[in-house]
């Protein structure tokens, strides 16, 4: 599948790291999955005794010494086994399936951990659709192992190993015959295995490509449109549907050659046990109940060889899914513990150099020192690295070089291990609405909140507008829920933030798209979070500039000039140029000031 131009991929992890999640998810329950193995043998035991006493019933009846009570017996007990087998797997699925369960919830929270604590750099340049797949395709696909595979496996592997043993205690010659499919399927299996693990890994990765490509033709269906790219897109579609296709068909053709193959394997012991035993019963050295007894045998081989055989097969399918779901967390870390305390509220940027490309540095040598308390505006001309500078201020990403910390402790280091949130956080125009209650959303900032806290923080914001919900905070919200317009988005973001109760606030001052009124309403919200808080803003708008106690002025990757708006004015370098040309030209730094 290599391809020229290929594009950066998340890795995928190496066979021992998938073996060791494995284990880990199943010492981590490992008391509910000895439960599960008891009960499958047990329910594996009761399911030989039938074979064996309708044996016993043969040979009575064919030795003349049956009577009707000593048959009815045998038959009672074949019945009561048979059903001591339905109720024992009845309870082996249903603990093994609330393992699986528990065990994919355990991977799901790692999942969405892990692509949460991805850096934004990554997730750009894996793009969402590989991101997307990873965590619902691969993560389906273990989940249908999770669920069944293990108890499956554990109940298939346990009549296997119980039957042929009773066919060798039934009868030597018959247990030894039981053997003959064996050879191919270990032949065969071992073929299948030497490839399955990377045709399904290329699978997976042909699936993240097609979900890309649909992915970004419809979130950039207008510019698709404008430009006319669309035939563009359908043919690099067509191409990576191909591809995928392919990688399709390769897996088919490894299923297709392993379950053939050891479908036949499985009814030769049959087809054997009935002419060596019929040979044998001819010539009067076995008799006729042995002979059925194993041909009962044989014949219940089928369906848990089958039932192995089929898990080998899904074990390899989501042994190549888990190794991309463990991919996503080399490229994230393991979530650090026991980080330091920060020592204050104190953020401090030292050497920091970053880039999106290697080799071109967007940010180069930035030094700042972001005093507790304080306002500071970033301005400067488009492009120049101020929404850079505040994404590492909010730890979304670490400095490729330098550090960005606060207290003394890495904020990205912070935001990785889910400790930020409630010291540094940025705000910017994009308020999203989580499907759920309106408590849900508030509770997610402060989960130990009790309802007069969120109402309290709702009240903050200005969103008097609760009040007239008919379910107040269990009102679902979100899409396909109650409706918010973007004013009371925003309000619900601000809420957020302010029950996070962090001591800095990063605010992105997009240009705002909400009209005059809204705008206004949004802005008395904003003063309200704001206040008491360390604030640094990306300023748009140089009236934040003049308010702020010190203005940054950042160009082309580096803070230019640093001081009061005053002092700046004063020194008449860029910041007072940009000051100027707000005001018109040769405008004076008064006139500035009132407007
Ligand atoms: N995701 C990205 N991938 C590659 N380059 C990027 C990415 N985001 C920003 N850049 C580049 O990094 C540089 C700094 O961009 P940044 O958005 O930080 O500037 P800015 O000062 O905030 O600009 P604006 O005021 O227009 O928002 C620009 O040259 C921009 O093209």
């Amino acid at each position: 599948m290599s391809r020229p131009n290929e594009p950066w991929r998340l890795p995928v992890a190496d066979r021992a790291t998938v073996r060791r999640a494995g284990v880990e998810l199943v010492k981590a329950d490992w008391r509910s999955m000895t439960l599960v193995v008891l009960l499958a043998g047990l329910a594996a035991a009761a399911g030989l005794a039938g074979p064996w006493l309708l044996g016993r019933i043969v040979t009575r009846v064919e030795s003349g010494d049956a009577t009707m009570s000593s048959v009815d017996r045998l038959a009672l007990g074949v019945l009561v086994c048979a059903v001591a087998q339905l109720v024992l797997t009845r309870f082996a699925l249903n603990h093994s399936h609330r393992f699986g369960e528990r065990a994919l919830a355990r991977l799901r929270e790692e999942v969405v951990d892990r692509a949460l604590a991805l850096p934004a750099r990554v997730v750009e340049q894996a793009g969402t659709g590989d991101l997307t797949t990873r965590s619902s395709m691969d993560v389906g696909t273990v989940a249908t192992t999770l669920r069944s595979a293990i108890p499956e496996v554990f109940v298939a592997g346990m009549q296997l190993l119980f039957i042929f043993a009773a066919t060798f205690l039934l009868h030597p010659l018959l247990g030894l015959w039981a053997l003959v499919g064996m050879p191919f399927v270990l032949l065969v299996t071992r073929w299948y295995l030497a490839r399955a693990r990377a045709a399904y890994l290329v699978e997976g990765e042909a699936a993240s490509e097609v979900a890309e490509i649909v992915a970004a033709t419809a979130e950039g269906a207008r510019t698709v449109e404008v430009f006319g790219l669309r035939r563009r897109r359908v043919r690099d579609a067509d191409a990576a549907i191909g591809r995928a296709y392919g990688a399709a068909r390769r897996t088919l053709f490894l299923r297709t050659v392993l379950f053939p193959v050891t479908e036949f394997a499985h009814s030769l012991p049959v087809a054997v046990t009935l002419f060596v035993g019929g040979h044998a019963y001819l010539d009067g050295s076995i008799s006729l109940g042995v002979v059925v007894a194993g041909s009962l045998y044989m014949w219940q081989l089928v369906e848990p060889l089958d039932r192995v055989l089929m898990w080998v097969e899904q074990l390899q399918r989501s042994g190549a899914a888990m190794a991309r779901i463990k991919g996503i967390g080399m490229v994230a870390g393991e979530p650090r513990s026991g980080l330091p305390e920060p020592a204050d509220d104190r953020i401090e940027m030292r050497g920091v150099r970053y880039a999106y490309v290697d080799g071109h540095d967007v940010l180069k040598d930035v030094d700042l020192t972001v005093r507790p308390g304080e306002r500071l505006a970033l301005v400067g001309p488009s492009g120049a690295g101020k929404t850079t500078l505040g994404k590492l201020l909010s730890g979304a990403d670490a400095p490729r070089t330098g550090s960005v910390e606060v207290g003394g402790v890495p904020v990205a280091d912070l935001a990785a291990a889910d400790e930020l949130g409630n010291r540094v956080v940025l705000v910017t125009q994009e308020h999203h609405v989580f499907i759920g209650s309106l408590r849900d959303n508030l509770t997610m900032a402060a989960p130990d909140a009790d309802d007069q806290r969120l109402l309290d923080a709702l009240a903050v914001v200005g969103a008097d507008w609760v009040k007239d919900l008919p379910d107040g905070l269990d009102t679902q919200v979100g899409s396909g829920g109650t409706e918010l317009d973007p004013a009371q988005a925003q309000q619900l973001s601000l809420a957020r933030v302010e029950l996070a109760d962090p001591h800095t606030l990063i605010l992105d001052e997009a240009t705002s798209l909400l009209d005059p009124t809204t705008a206004r309403h949004a802005e008395r919200a904003m003063a309200a979070v704001r206040a008491d808080r360390t604030v640094i803003a990306i300023a748009h708008r140089l009236q934040t500039a003049h308010d702020a106690d010190r203005v940054a002025v950042v160009e082309d990757g580096r803070i230019a000039e640093l001081g009061s708006h005053d002092e700046l004015v004063a020194a008449d370098g860029p910041y007072a140029a940009l000051w100027r040309s707000w005001h018109g030209r040769g405008a004076s730094a008064d006139e500035g000031r009132a407007g």
